[in-house]
Parts: C-alpha cells; structure tokens; sequence
C-alpha cells in the first residue's frame, strides 16, 4: 500500500461516514503524488498525516424560540483546521444538509484555497443544519443571536475570522456581528468579513467570489486562444456566487443562458436577464421559478439537474457540491463543452473531473476559481486594521491581480511537476507547498 493509500485509508477510518471528506481529501492526495517523490521529507515527518487532521473541532447545540414560541434546536459546528500560515478563515453554512462531514470536507479545501490567494490566512469552516428556507427575519435573528452566543468564544480576528457562506449573507453576518459586539463588549471589527458597508465591509466583497470565477476562467481561456465574447454559458445556482459570475460573465461579452436553484432551472435563449434574478432572489427571495413571469419567452423546468443538459461552451457550478457527476460530465462532453469553472466548492465528483480532463475539456478547480472571495474577505481585514476604506474600483483591481497570479501560480506548478494544462493538480500543489513549508518550518505542531 503507498503512503497516500494508507493516510487516505486512516482518514476513513477515523472520519466514518463523512464522504465529502473523503472525498476531498482524496481528490488532494492524488495530486500530490509527484510532491511526495520530490520531498520525502514530508513524509518522514509525518507531515501529511497532520494535514489531513483538522487543529481543532467544535460541535455545539444552538436552541432558539420560533415565531410560535415553540423550542428548536440545531447543532452548529467549527471545524479550525490549519493555522500555518495564518488565522483560521472560512465561512459559515446554514442548510438542512450541513453534518460535521460537509464542515471538514470544506474546512481542507479552504486551507489550500487560502494558500493560493498569497494572502495569510489559515483554513477553517463552520455552520449549522439550520434552514433558513421560509423563516421568518426575526427567527432568522434569533438563531443568530443563539448560534454566536456560543460561537464567540473560539474565534477573534488574530485566531479565526467567519465568513458567509449558502444560507449565509449579509442579514445573517449583521445578526451575528451585532451579538458579538454584545457579549464581547468590544467592537472588533475583523472578526468577521462580509459586513455590511456602514460597519466595517469591504465594498466588492458581495461581488468579489463571482467575479474572481470568471477573471481566473478568462485567464484560463486567454491562455488556449479563446476569451468569453460571444461563447454561450450555463450557471448553476442563482445565489452570490452564480449572480455575480453572471454580471462579469456578461461583461465580457458571453450569453448567459441558463440558472437554477434547488427545484429547478430557467433557460433563457436569448440571455439570462440579470436585473430580474437578483430582484427575485436578493429582494423577495423567492423561487427562481418566478423569472419565466416577467418573462414568458423563458422556460422553466423542475428539477435542477438538466441544466446540464444545455449546450454550451463554459459551464459554471456555482450551487453546490457534487453538483456535477459522470452523467452531468458526458453530457456537457457530447454538447461541446470547451471549459468548466467551478464556483462552488467541490461542485464535480472526483470521477467526473477526470473524466473532463481525460476529454482535454479545461477545468478551473474550485480552490483557485472561487478565491477570489476569501481574498476579498482578507482585504477587508486589512481595511478594518488600517481603519480605513477603499473604493470599488481599488478592491476589484486587487481581486483581479490575485486571480490572474492564482492562475500563474497553478499553471507553473502543474507544469514543473510534469502535467502542464492541468490546473486541478497545479492548484493542490501550488496551495500545499507554502503550508507544507510553514509547518516544516514550525516543527511538530
Ligand atoms: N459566498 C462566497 O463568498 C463563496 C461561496 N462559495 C461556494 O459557492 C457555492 C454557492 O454559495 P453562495 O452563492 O454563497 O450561496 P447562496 O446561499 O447565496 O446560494 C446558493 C445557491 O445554490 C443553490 N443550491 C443550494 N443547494 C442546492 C442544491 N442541493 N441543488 C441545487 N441548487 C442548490 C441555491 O438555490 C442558491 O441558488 C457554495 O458551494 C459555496 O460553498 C465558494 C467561495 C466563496
Ligand atoms: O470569505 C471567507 O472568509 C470565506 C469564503 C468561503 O467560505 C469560501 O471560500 O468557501
């Protein structure tokens, strides 16, 4: 059995059950495959034996009263997985699905991710089974309220820094870091990033994930010949991240066709209207269904997996994880797909990546792809420590710079390990080395 084969099998024994997890953490080990032959080092100090085991897990109970005054209790979690090269960073996730294995699956994907940025920031995650889906703003509230009630006392903006993440957004970040303030007694305005702007948020931070999709996707095109002017896209979600990839996508002269939520999926032939996506979902915050009302000539469609269905030359996940399996991946193949950028985390199942790679079809990996806003959420800490604030157009021009050198940093890496053009192995490689490096450096932490 290969070390890799072993550690991954420790993994399972140790995490039963948690198959996101394993499948992540998989998914990684095999690209760092070439890492290891060149540095046994790592091994013989039991380097990736550390790194797949998070520093610390918290799991807490969250009891709140409903609008009928009736007792609910969630389970909330906070996985702080590495602090090598920096505090603890990653968002938080309310949705009925979220189990320790979803956590810790996110938490490792997050240590790489926030490696890539060149920013210092360690890898975290956390969140609750909560559902925010039909609950009222004030049980909204009071789950908030409850939730940081525990929660304040693991993080701080030296030691781990929340986030938002699906089910969490702007409201929800105001709740929470208002009830920090209050049981902290203190105005710490970095402990948290995505804050609204008239207390501390960084503008583009809304924008920030979305648009560093398509800056690193257009990188990745720009590098084989092709841009985004005139090429057909679907998206996935309908979300922060999926609305944002959208407006840039536009921008840049791509017609956006299709999006979905959970039930199901709108195609539009003749471009996605924006304006009426974010009304209906970050104003009314209804179904994605309504769209074809202001629009008959759309189309609806329950169900939110033949999305994948629609031909088009760059797909974008940016909904959820294993979004994308070896039907979804096939289908796109035989429609012509060119590129895939995923926004999500994890959005294609470790089959259906290879299986777009195996078709030369160019993948940007969710690590790199979808930095852009935990970078965003870095620069905001830097403005909160500075006390100051910067325009729009400084924070987007260093959003952009991070995602071009992202790219950089995961097409050399791939390329000195002898597999040029595969920015999924360029992208673990890269993000590891400089943490690998920092617990080197650190010794048996
Ligand atoms: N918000 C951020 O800054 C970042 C988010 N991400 C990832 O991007 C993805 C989307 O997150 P956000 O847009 O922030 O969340 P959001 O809560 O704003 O939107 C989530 C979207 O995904 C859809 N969705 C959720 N579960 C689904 C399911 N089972 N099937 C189909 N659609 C589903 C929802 O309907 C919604 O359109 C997630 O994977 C998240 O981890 C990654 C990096 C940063
Ligand atoms: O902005 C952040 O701190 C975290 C964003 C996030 O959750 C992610 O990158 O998946």
């Amino acid at each position: 059995m290969s070390v890799m084969e072993s550690i991954l099998e420790q993994v399972k024994k140790r995490n039963p059950g948690e198959v996101e997890f394993h499948q992540a953490v998989e998914e990684v080990l095999q690209s760092l495959e070439p890492v290891i032959a060149k540095h046994p080092e790592f091994v013989e100090s039991g380097l990736l034996e550390r790194f797949v085991e998070p520093e610390r897990q918290i799991m807490f109970r969250v009891p709140w009263l409903d609008d009928n005054g009736k007792t609910q209790v969630n389970r909330g979690f906070r996985v702080q997985f590495n602090s090598a090269i920096g505090p603890y960073k990653g968002g938080l996730r309310f949705h009925p699905s979220v189990y320790l294995g979803i956590i810790k699956f996110l938490g490792f994907e997050q240590i790489l991710k926030n490696s890539l940025t060149g920013l210092p920031i360690g890898g975290g995650k956390g969140g609750s089974d909560f559902n925010p889906k039909g609950k009222s703003d004030n049980e909204i509230m009071k789950f908030c309220q409850s939730f940081m009630t525990e929660l304040y006392r693991h993080i701080g903006h030296d030691l781990d820094v929340p986030a938002g993440d699906i089910g969490v957004g702007a409201r929800e970040i105001g709740y929470l870091f208002g009830q920090y303030k209050r049981v902290k007694n203190a105005y710490e305005g970095g402990v948290l990033t995505g804050k609204g702007l008239t207390y501390g948020g960084s503008l583009a931070r809304k924008q920030a994930t979305g648009f560093g999709v398509i800056y690193f996707t257009n990188e990745m095109l720009k590098e084989h010949g092709l841009s985004y002017e005139g090429k057909t896209v679907v998206i996935s979600g309908s979300g922060n991240v999926a609305i944002y990839a959208c407006e840039k996508a536009q921008s840049l002269g791509a017609k956006v066709v299709a999006m979905c939520d959970s039930t199901g999926y709108i195609y539009d032939k003749d471009g996605i209207k924006l304006d009426t996506v974010k009304r209906i979902k970050e104003v009314e915050r209804k179904r994605i269904s309504e769209y074809v009302k202001d629009h008959p000539e759309a189309e609806y469609h329950d169900g939110q997996k033949g999305i994948w269905t629609i031909k088009c030359d760059v797909a974008l996940p940016c909904a959820t994880q294993n979004d994308i399996d070896v039907k979804e991946a096939q289908q796109l193949i035989d429609n012509g797909v060119t590129a895939l950028g995923e926004g999500a985390n994890m959005p294609c199942t470790n089959e259906a990546v290879n299986l777009f790679l195996d078709n030369k079809i160019l993948v940007a990996p969710a690590k790199a792809a979808n930095a852009g806003g935990v970078a965003t959420s870095a620069l905001e800490m830097s403005q909160n420590s500075m006390r100051l604030s910067w325009t729009f157009e400084e924070v987007d021009e260093k959003l952009h710079g991070i995602m071009v050198n992202i790219f950089k940093a995961a097409k050399d890496a791939a390329k000195e390990y002898g597999m040029e053009g595969n920015y999924v192995a360029g992208a673990n490689i890269a993000g590891f080395l400089k943490v690998a490096d920092a617990m080197m450096a650190q010794g048996l932490v």
